[in-house]
């Protein structure tokens, strides 16, 4: 087994020649979507929305295996998938919550990338899907999707990612019994929320035929990278079914906060949890995979959190 060097972890080796060859692989056939349109073109018409998943395939693997940091994320995404699995699909949570998933080395590593990232200007406006399937751009968000040939500048991003993605799927379907979360394919977001930003109310994937490829995504998770002692808001507020004799009820349920602590990470289903994320006072970073469904029904109109949906989108 490969020993990660301390100093690697805290970005000591972050230097600006090339470290290995990456393979420069895009999405084969996929096409263009909102996320992954040149960054800074303005104008824009309302396209209808296109998912932005992306077959696995060799994305996010370097070809020099050596190169990669070693964060003990594939160890993590196996020990925390029994929970993940029995809180989301046994026990019908609307969302989970795993703290000091990879220790604030590997935090602070990533976040470090991330800057990184922004100092190439490698960011543009974020968008977001309205539950018509027609998409926005967020006031004050920015997002890319890291790529391979981010490399040199994300190797824990990366690394983190192609880790997550490679285990969690098989681990996730061996406690289904079946291949229901696809190993072949993902999305990916990494996004930064100034001050003044905020994500309005929405479900990632608003299962609306937007006349392009079906949105597969099923599962989101985010991973925080904030500095420990972020006091900043900037709240993951999730809208939770609610029972009818609840005094504090109503149609639209109830919003539980959850704090974008660092190395955090909340998971939920993309296709049927509503939520929004509340104004920060500071830059507020969060690094989403989506994991993406294998079966068409999962994403069906009479699914559980349809009327929860329906509250908060009323149709017309
Ligand atoms: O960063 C978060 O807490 C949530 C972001 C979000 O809702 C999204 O990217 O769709
Ligand atoms: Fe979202």
């Amino acid at each position: 087994m490969r020993i990660i060097a301390a100093q690697r972890i805290n970005g000591a080796t972050r230097s600006q020649t090339r470290r290995c060859h990456v393979i420069a692989r895009r999405p084969l056939s996929l096409p263009r979507t909102p996320s992954m349109r040149p960054h800074g073109s303005r104008g824009r018409p309302a396209l209808r929305f296109t998912p932005s998943t992306r077959p696995l395939a060799t994305a996010a693997i370097p070809v020099d295996e050596n190169s990669v940091p070693i964060l003990g994320a594939a160890t993590r995404a196996r020990e925390l998938a029994p929970e993940l699995y029995r809180r989301l699909f046994e026990l019908g949570e609307p969302y989970v919550v795993f703290d000091d998933v990879l220790g604030n080395d590997v935090r602070g590593a990533m976040l470090e990338d991330a800057l990184a990232l922004r100092r190439r200007d490698r960011f543009g406006p974020s968008q977001s899907v309205g539950s018509d399937g027609v998409p926005f751009d967020k006031e004050a968000v920015l997002s890319c999707e890291v790529e391979p040939t981010d490399f040199d500048d994300a190797p824990h991003l990366l690394a983190f990612t192609r880790d997550w993605l490679l285990t969690l799927p098989p681990a996730l379907n061996a406690l289904l019994g079946a291949e229901r979360v696809s190993p072949r394919e993902y999305g990916t977001k990494l996004a930064v929320q100034m001050a003044s930003g905020r994500y309005p109310r929405h479900v990632d994937n608003a299962c609306v035929d937007g006349g392009g490829p079906r949105d597969k995504r099923w599962i989101t998770c985010i991973y925080y990278l904030q500095e420990p002692g972020w006091d900043a808001g900037g709240a993951l507020r999730i809208y939770v079914d609610c029972d009818d004799d609840d005094a504090r009820g109503d149609a639209q349920g109830e919003g539980v906060d959850v704090a974008p602590t660092g190395d955090r990470l909340v998971c939920f289903f993309a296709d049927r949890v509503v939520h929004e994320v509340l104004p920060a006072a500071a830059d507020r970073w969060a690094l989403t995979l989506w994991f993406v469904g294998n079966d068409d029904a999962e994403c069906a109109a009479d699914r559980a959190g349809a009327g929860l949906r329906a509250a908060h989108f009323p149709p017309g």
